[in-house]
């Protein structure tokens, strides 16, 4: 009987592993995509190192380190030399090797994968490389004998879909009792040759399912998977049979649809490629988790099919593409983090051998079985990274920091869990949260008319004296990327301690100037009729006469929109609106600040992009605001723009 055994455990010797090697890309600066003319935000320091600007304060760069970084001028072949070519030959022993592009839409990772005629891709390469060491094998005559086939899928919206027969229906995904990941009914064709691969693959590819979107103009909607299985047997005794497999995975990007454009069709296909993005993160996460912790493979057909490559059989190589340009700042922020968790996984490599029933005929392949094979113990993996050139961007000499680049243990969780929530939540998710939210906001409803029924009913106000649309002037927001309003004085002392390990100073003067002033539209304030007989009644000395001069004065807004409600009646609003209220709507915003997603931060008054992502980043790194005052200690938030934050936001949740 055959018997699958996992190199680790075979006699040959004693256990090994094998972790995901992590090389990051640096796409080339690309003029067109950097409209404000900002200059690049990431830039490489050596062959392992890059630095991103630290959002927090342009002064400072977060760096990282990885097993290569790929800087902006590197060629396609020095890619596949560097980062696959050595995890190829294990698929020839038996083994799963397997090799996939991740990143944010437009980062470059086609191009990576596939590249063009002129600068061909992994894909290519890999595939004429294992004809290159199946043929050198044969020609030691080793006793083996090796076919070569390629199956090719795409994942597009949650469907698995034949790329080499179109015609088909979504594949069912299945495991066999020896853990293998099969796809039964998926096309497997025959390769004799390199050329071969070519008539077959290239009229496939054709298949997958791009669109344009703002971002890129052929951006891929569907995670492409390519498979070279190495099947290799042996005729004279003992019969055996090696499967080795070989995953080429183009991944769709991880989009933020706010700046992708996407609607309808579009918007769908984002959110399963968000949602299997997603997943394959909390794969990550699980698989660097406490031992024993269940990993969510199941939780989308993409984690569900790297099964097998991730975290379990497979030699691993995650190629991260990352574009420089500011306006891909928290893609890249987000993809350098996943990635630098990513390098943590370990796998554990084993053959997969099927020991043959001595009357198999030549020719016939046998149905792969359990029992036991030899296993062949991998050889630990060198460290041969290369002291490629220096980015010639760098300036080392600058830099003071003697502490290890990768970010402090910890870091990373919390980091990881604001991508994810950057990411946007699923659907489903969503759509809890946003009936949650209507059901609470009907109950204030009531809760408000009811109060309004005891205050003078017949007394009313036009609800136009308090609604308004102004077109305001931003405070130049000051994206916290390109320092702007934010300082250092008052960043949380944790905040500045969870960094100093890995921060230094960004030694040219970085490139972003100031953002130039924005126009918003101020959304109306707004107060219902209910609400503004209340404060006719309760408040009539300072709110009833301010409201006739607000449509036609433009107030001062900031970040997104807003209005700003600061002034010499600071208090009074207050006192007008009796504590039990005011405390109720003061807990509500808390409640915003604790758990809203970026989008209901974003939807309070005076609160923009750059802010809530601010306000994000600081519950992840200090745990939840225990009061609404704890605003106070994101940088940007002063003494009176807090005041006027919960002026507008108060009453503006009355008017909801
Ligand atoms: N290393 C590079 N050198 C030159 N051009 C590049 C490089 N990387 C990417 N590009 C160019 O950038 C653009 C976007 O790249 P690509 O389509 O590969 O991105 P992507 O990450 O696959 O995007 P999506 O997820 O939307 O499919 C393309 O025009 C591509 O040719």
């Amino acid at each position: 009987m055959a018997q699958r055994v996992a190199v680790g455990e075979s006699a040959a010797g004693p256990k090994r592993t094998s972790r995901v090697r992590v090389a990051v890309r640096l796409r080339p600066y690309m003029d067109k995509q950097d409209v404000k003319a900002e200059g690049p935000c990431v830039r490489g320091l050596d062959s392992r190192r890059l630095e991103i600007i630290n959002w927090r304060n342009a002064t400072e760069t977060l760096q990282y380190e990885f097993d290569v970084f790929h800087g902006e001028q590197t060629t396609q072949r020095e890619v596949f030399v560097e980062s696959v070519k050595p995890i190829l030959r294990h698929i020839l022993t038996g083994q799963n090797a397997s090799v996939f592009a991740y990143g944010p839409t437009g980062a470059g990772k086609t191009h990576t994968m596939l590249g063009t005629s002129e600068e061909p891709g992994v894909i290519p390469r890999a595939v004429r490389e294992v004809f290159s060491l199946v043929r050198a094998q044969q020609a030691q005559q080793d006793g083996w004998e090796y076919a070569i086939s390629m199956s090719y899928l795409e994942i597009y919206n949650e469907k698995v879909l034949d790329l080499l027969c179109p015609s088909t229906q979504d594949l069912p995904i299945r495991e066999d009792k020896d853990h293998n990941i099969l796809i039964p009914g998926l096309t497997s064709t025959t390769l004799t040759s390199f050329s071969d691969f070519h008539t077959h693959f290239l009229p496939a590819s054709l298949n997958r399912t791009t669109a344009s979107t703002k971002l890129n103009q052929r951006s891929s909607r569907s995670h492409a998977i390519l498979l070279i299985k190495v099947v290799r047997t042996r005729h004279g005794p003992p019969h055996r049979q090696q499967t080795g497999k070989l995953y080429l995975v183009d991944l769709a990007g991880s989009e933020d649809n706010r700046r992708t454009g996407n609607q309808g069709i579009r918007l769908k296909e984002s959110g399963a490629i968000n949602l299997s993005l997603f997943t394959l993160s909390k794969v990550v996460d699980a698989l660097n988790g406490a031992p024993g912790t269940r990993v969510p493979y199941r939780d989308s057909k993409l984690t569900r099919l790297l099964q097998d490559s991730l975290g379990g059989s497979a030699h691993s190589v995650m190629v991260t593409n990352v574009a420089p340009e500011y306006r891909y700042y928290f893609d890249t922020f987000t993809a350098l983090n996943f990635a630098a968790k990513s390098k943590q996984i370990v796998n554990r490599p084993f053959v997969r051998e099927t020991l043959l029933q001595p009357t198999l005929t030549k020719g016939k392949r046998p149905r792969e079985q359990g029992g036991s094979g030899s296993s062949e113990p991998q050889s630990k993996k060198a460290k041969d990274m290369k002291e490629s050139k220096t980015d010639t961007d760098s300036e080392p000499s600058t830099r003071t920091s003697a502490h290890p680049p990768s970010p402090p243990d910890g870091m990373l969780d919390r980091l990881l869990a604001l991508e994810k929530r950057l990411l946007g939540l699923p659907e489903n998710d969503l759509l809890k949260t946003v009936a949650q939210e209507l059901e609470e906001l009907r109950a204030k409803q009531k809760e408000l008319e009811k109060k309004a029924g005891m205050f003078n009913p017949s007394s009313s106000l036009s609800s136009s004296s308090t609604s308004h649309k102004a077109k305001v002037e931003s405070d130049g927001g000051s994206s916290a990327l390109c320092g702007g309003t934010v300082g250092t004085a008052g960043r949380g002392l944790r905040e500045d301690t969870l960094f100093k390990s890995n921060v230094v100073p960004f030694s040219r003067k970085p490139s972003c100037a100031r953002p130039k002033k924005q126009q918003a539209v101020v959304p109306p304030l707004q107060v219902s009729q209910v609400q503004s007989q209340q404060c006719v009644e309760e408040c009539k000395p300072s709110l009833a006469p301010k409201k006739k001069k607000e449509p036609s004065e433009p107030l001062k807004g900031k970040e997104n929109g807003g209005v700003d409600m600061s002034g010499d009646d600071e208090e009074d609003w207050k006192a007008q609106l009796g504590p039990g209220v005011l405390l109720a709507l003061q807990q509500k915003i808390l409640d915003t600040l604790n758990n809203g997603s970026l989008r209901q931060l974003k939807d309070l008054q005076l609160i923009g992009d750059k802010k809530a992502k601010l306000i994000m980043g600081w519950r992840e790194i200090n745990g939840p605001f225990t009061q609404v005052e704890d605003l106070k200690k994101i940088e940007g938030i002063t003494g009176k723009r807090f005041a006027s934050f919960c002026k507008a936001n108060v009453l503006s949740s009355m008017g909801k």
